[in-house]
Parts: structure tokens; C-alpha cells; sequence
């Protein structure tokens, strides 16, 4: 039985953050520093790692940090007090708001308040407009690094057939509008939890993006042999990180993108290409 090649994240996200670091050492030559602010609101394990991770990589490629943290009683006002200092501190050249926030802040309203052009996630309400219309804007980074991957791995997009299972802000949604470009041209079933035949969508697709986060949800008898399956999934459980994607779909599929290792890094790389193609552009005038 053969087995899937593999979709290497964290070996791309290695070969962008080394592009990013040239990048960022032309800027701060011309005098601009970029700056990643970001918020973390709580005490989540798994979202205290993503955001010591976000910063890592800053330091890696030369982005200055500017780190907020506020505990999980912050109010509302508190934590769009911290969104309103970012968007004048000069410093701060792009931020993000890890989510999810805490049980009874709305995270809509903060992502609202957020300066646009500072929107290191592409998660603003006019940025996803910009990407509806068409036009460019920081697109989110997941998304963004799933279509990265593909393309870096030569996995044609143009006419394939996708289905994206999930329908969150961060990855399934704007992951359809992304892939229906004209840019990419392939064809986008967008799947959730009240999808009926679940494994008949998965079963006509080239490439499956899972990111319902059940594990195991994609069974190697719903992949078409040969397929592309991007594990986006991530579950934490006494065992550890379990994906969306049952280990037998390797023996069926003809790509792979693990989780980890797969779809995870390139998030974190493309926050980072984001923050950078800001300050290159405020810099252009
Ligand atoms: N404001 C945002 N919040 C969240 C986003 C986001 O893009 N913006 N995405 C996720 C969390 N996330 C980044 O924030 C993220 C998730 C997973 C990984 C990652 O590298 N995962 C590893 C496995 C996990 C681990 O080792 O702990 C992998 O797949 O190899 C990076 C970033 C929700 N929130």
C-alpha cells in the first residue's frame, strides 16, 4: 500500500521565515521597523503556546514584539481599552486578538474596533469585505497558508474540487472566498456540522481541508484515492494534540498536510509575511 507525501509545513514555514529576514533587514536599513502587538485575554494553555510561538518567530525575523495580557475577568471596555492603544502606538505596526476570547466578551465587536491597516490577521470586517469584493487586503492567515502550502508543493488548485469542513472566521469561511478567486479557481463545498452526507462531499473532492475540530472526523474510506488532505484540526486531549484526520487516511490519500507539522506552522509563518507586506507597503507611501 503506498502512503501520502507529505504537505511539510514546518520545513516551508523554515524557508519563508528565512525569505521574511531579508525582507525585514531591507526595511529596517530604510529606518522601518515593524512591530507585531498581540492580545491574549485568559489563561488557555493552548493559546498562551500559539502567542509564545507568534513571537519566537518575531524575534527570529527581526519584528520588534509588543506583548498584552489581560486575565479572564477582563471586561469588555478593558480589553477594547488595549485594542484602542495599539492602533496609536506607533510602534505597533500590525497586531492580532488571539481567539478565541473568553465566554461573554464579543469578540466581533473587538476585531470591529481594530485599525484596519494594522490588522495583522485579516480578520477585520472591512478586510473580509475587501476579500469579498475582490480587492487586496491582509488576508487570515490560515487560510492563507493552506493555498501557500499547495502552491509551494505544486498541488493544482485551478478546477479542483475542494471541500472545506468548518465554517469558523479564522478558516473555512474566508478559506471559500479565497480558493473561488479567479486567482485560484478551484471549486469550494463548504461543509459543517449540519451537513447531511458528509462523506459523499468529502468523497468527490481532490483536496479536503479538515477544520471541524472532532477528532478522527475523515475516515480513509470517505477520501478518494490520491487526494490532497489538509489536517487543520487540533484537539487536546490526556493522550495530547489529536487532528481532524483518522492516521489510515496516509495509505489513501496522495497528499498529507499532519497535523502537527502540517497547516499549523504555516499559520504562524504567514502572520508574520502579513506583518511585513504592511510595513513594506506603508513604507512605499
Ligand atoms: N487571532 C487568531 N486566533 C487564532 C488563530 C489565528 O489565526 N488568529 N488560529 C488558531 C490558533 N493559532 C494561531 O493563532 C495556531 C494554531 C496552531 C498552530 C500550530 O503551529 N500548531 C501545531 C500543533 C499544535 C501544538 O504544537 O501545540 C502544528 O499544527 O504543528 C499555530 C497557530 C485559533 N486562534
Amino acid at each position: 500500500m503506498s502512503s501520502a507525501r507529505i504537505l511539510d509545513g514546518k520545513a516551508t514555514a523554515a524557508a519563508i521565515r528565512a525569505e521574511l529576514t531579508e525582507r525585514v533587514a531591507r526595511l529596517r536599513a530604510q529606518g522601518v521597523v515593524p512591530g507585531l502587538g498581540t492580545v491574549i485575554v485568559g489563561d488557555d494553555p493552548g493559546s498562551h503556546a500559539y502567542v509564545r510561538g507568534k513571537h519566537r518567530d518575531c524575534a527570529q525575523v527581526g519584528i520588534e514584539s509588543i506583548q498584552v495580557e489581560l486575565p479572564a475577568d477582563a471586561t469588555q471596555e478593558e480589553v477594547e481599552a488595549e485594542v484602542r492603544r495599539l492602533n496609536a502606538d506607533p510602534a505597533c505596526t500590525g497586531f492580532i486578538v488571539q481567539l478565541p476570547l473568553p465566554k461573554g466578551l464579543d469578540a466581533n465587536r473587538v476585531l470591529a474596533l481594530m485599525d484596519p491597516a494594522k490588522d495583522a490577521d485579516g480578520l477585520h470586517p472591512a478586510n473580509l469585505g475587501w476579500l469579498v469584493h475582490g480587492n487586496p487586503a491582509p488576508l487570515p492567515c490560515t487560510p492563507r497558508g493552506i493555498v501557500e502550502l499547495l502552491r509551494r508543493y505544486d498541488v493544482e488548485l485551478a478546477g479542483a474540487e475542494v471541500c472545506v469542513i468548518g465554517r469558523g472566521i479564522t478558516v473555512g469561511r474566508p478559506l471559500g472566498l479565497i480558493l473561488t478567486r479567479r486567482s485560484e479557481n478551484a471549486t469550494v463545498t463548504l461543509c459543517h456540522t449540519r451537513t447531511k452526507d458528509l462523506a459523499a462531499h468529502v468523497r468527490n473532492a481532490d483536496i479536503v481541508v479538515a477544520a471541524a475540530g472532532v477528532p478522527g472526523l475523515i475516515r480513509a474510506d470517505m477520501v478518494r484515492p490520491g487526494a490532497a488532505v489538509l489536517d487543520v484540526g487540533i484537539t487536546r486531549t490526556d493522550a495530547g494534540l489529536v487532528g481532524d484526520v483518522d492516521p489510515g487516511v496516509r495509505e489513501v490519500a496522495g497528499w498529507l498536510a499532519p497535523m502537527p507539522g502540517g497547516v499549523g506552522p504555516m499559520t504562524r509563518a504567514m502572520l508574520l509575511t502579513n506583518v511585513v507586506e504592511a510595513a513594506e507597503a506603508a513604507s512605499a507611501g
